[in-house]
């Protein structure tokens, strides 16, 4: 007997194969049709059952469009924000996806002890697919490793400069105001300051990366079209965090040769990420090898504990994304809501003169000298707090065992997005959290300090992946509003509309056009 009428299984899959020899296209559509019906009960099924206990906007439990067109309206900060509102201090987003802005459970969420890894999300900031970085790295023995390479570097403790560093460049930018920038009872000359904040923050790190700036604020201009490149990228990318398939198929094609030119930042390219890299390439050059040169930067600090060039490289180029853009984010913002609240305005200014007339600070401020400025202090303390410049995801993967959140099972594998703006508006903060009000701070209160305090430093992150740049993110803070206002008077041009800021996670700023003019002697 053939061997195929003994078996029966061949006859039956020649029975399947037969229509689709006969009849390809029914036979195709027929498959496509089972497909669609296999995903259509399993969206269903997810939706209905899946985190069931969660409420959110109805359509998101089926499908993470919801979250792609939150995105995609440069708002999603502030929908963020009213979502958790809406529907709880933890609420459903999409299939998978939950956001809280409840602190307890951010920080639990976070702490160092925490069994929750970094989700996916975190492949969609790599700058090459296939290399990681600090602020991408999921895996929590690498990323600990890596951390611990780097942290001597960005605390400043490998680099003895690192303060007056920053004067340099600070002390430069307000000599350019006071050169070419100064209205007048005359006239106006309007000033985009946060465009120009921002090339400031580009030269501080770079200066402090490879000891000397890029020079955007010398050439009062985007240089290889660095920023530009980002804002048209960001809003794409940012898609790439939601629908994680968009990062595997990345990563495939990466692999091939034509496509890898087109997709990934490259050393070669003449403008963007690519053209730091090339930059930050030269440099690296001339650090290894025998007459390697050593110096006491944040590149001489990576190498010095172990970094290879192409690690030195990623980390450069992801400090330089993740410094300047937040760094610039809090001045503007802060500088907003200063020179919007006349009152907070003079006390501020009151306390600098009054610093100034007691001799109590130099030119330019310290920051030590900065931090015995109570006001200052709180400002920063408040204006950070009310416009945090980093609003991504961040979303972390629940661990496989499942956690529990007030008596409801949260399943492993669930990602848990972090709502940065709805946090910092907690009732802990009292009935005005929406109101910029730096005397918060100011209160005799101990305690009440001590848990508004712990609310207020999620900005930052916490446990092992808090930010390693406060330091130096903190120095430009402690020294920007004191070198400007005391010189300068700031108005917005145009007060009905300051400022143009679209938030892709983080923030674009534009057209914020100030009159600067010199302030009288006080
Ligand atoms: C006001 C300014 C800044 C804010 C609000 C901020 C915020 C944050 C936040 C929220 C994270 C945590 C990311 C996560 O959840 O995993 C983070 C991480 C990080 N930040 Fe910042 N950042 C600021 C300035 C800077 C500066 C100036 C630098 C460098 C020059 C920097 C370098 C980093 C690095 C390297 C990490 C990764 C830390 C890790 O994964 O271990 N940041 N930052």
């Amino acid at each position: 007997m053939p061997k195929e009428q003994a078996t029966g299984e061949v006859s039956l899959s020649k029975t399947l194969l037969l229509p689709l020899s006969a009849r390809p296209i029914e036979a195709l559509v027929a498959i496509l049709c089972i497909l669609l019906a296999v995903y259509t009960i399993d969206t269903f099924r997810t939706g209905l059952f899946h985190l069931q206990h969660f409420r959110g906007p109805w359509w998101s439990r089926y499908t993470r469009l919801w979250i792609c067109k939150t995105l995609a309206s440069g708002n999603s900060a502030q929908i963020f924000v009213d979502i958790n509102k809406k529907y709880g201090p933890v609420a459903r987003i999409g299939p998978n996806n939950l956001i809280t802005d409840d602190p307890e459970f951010t920080r639990r969420i976070l702490a160092a002890r925490s069994h929750y890894t970094r989700g996916p999300w975190f492949d969609s900031i790599k700058i090459n697919p296939h290399i990681s970085n600090i602020v991408s790295e999921r895996h929590p023995g690498k990323h600990n490793h890596l951390r611990y390479q780097m942290s001597a570097g960005y605390a400043g403790k490998d680099i003895p400069d690192l303060e007056s560093t920053i004067d340099e460049r600070i002390v430069d930018f307000v000599r350019r105001i006071e050169q070419d920038w100064l209205s007048t009872v005359e006239g106006t000359k309007s000033f985009d300051i946060a465009r120009r904040i921002q090339y400031l923050t580009v030269d501080i790190i770079t200066h402090l990366s490879f000891g000397k700036p890029l020079g955007f604020v010398e050439a009062d201009t985007d240089k290889f079209n660095f920023l530009a490149t980002i804002e048209t990228q960001l809003p794409i990318v940012q898609h790439f965090s939601v629908i994680l398939e968009l990062n595997t198929w990345l990563s495939r094609a990466a692999n091939i040769k034509w496509l890898r030119k087109i997709l990934v930042p490259s050393h070669t390219d003449k403008t963007g990420i690519g053209m730091i890299m090339g930059l930050s390439q030269q440099v690296i050059k001339t650090r290894f090898g025998q007459h390697a040169e050593k110096k006491k930067d944040m590149l001489g600090s990576f190498i010095s504990r172990g970094l290879d060039a192409t690690e030195v490289e990623m980390e450069i180029s992801i400090s330089l994304v993740a410094g300047s853009d937040t760094t610039a984010t809090a001045m503007r913002s802060m500088l907003l809501s200063l020179i919007s609240n006349p009152r907070v305005y003079s006390r501020l200014i009151e306390e600098i003169d009054g610093a100034v007339a007691r001799g109590a600070i130099s030119s330019p401020i310290t920051e030590e000298e900065a931090k015995r400025l109570p006001y200052l202090q709180a400002v920063i303390k408040e204006g950070l707090r009310r416009f945090p410049p980093i609003t991504q995801l961040r979303e972390r993967m629940v661990p496989p065992e499942g956690d529990w959140y007030n008596g409801t099972f949260v399943p492993g594998g669930t990602f848990v997005g972090l709502n940065a703006w709805g946090l910092q508006l907690n009732s802990v903060f009292g009935d005005d959290p929406e109101v910029f009000r730096p005397e918060r701070w100011l209160i005799e209160d101990k305690e009440r300090l001590q848990k508004m305090g712990q609310v207020q430093e999620l900005i930052f992150g916490y446990g092992t992946t808090r930010c390693l740049g406060i330091p130096i993110a903190m120095m430009n803070l402690n020294k920007i509003f004191v070198e400007l206002f005391r010189r300068f008077d700031i108005q917005a041009v145009n007060p009905q509309k300051p400022w143009t800021s679209i938030c892709y996670g983080i923030f674009f700023q534009k057209d914020f056009n100030v009159r600067i003019t010199r302030r009288a002697p006080a």
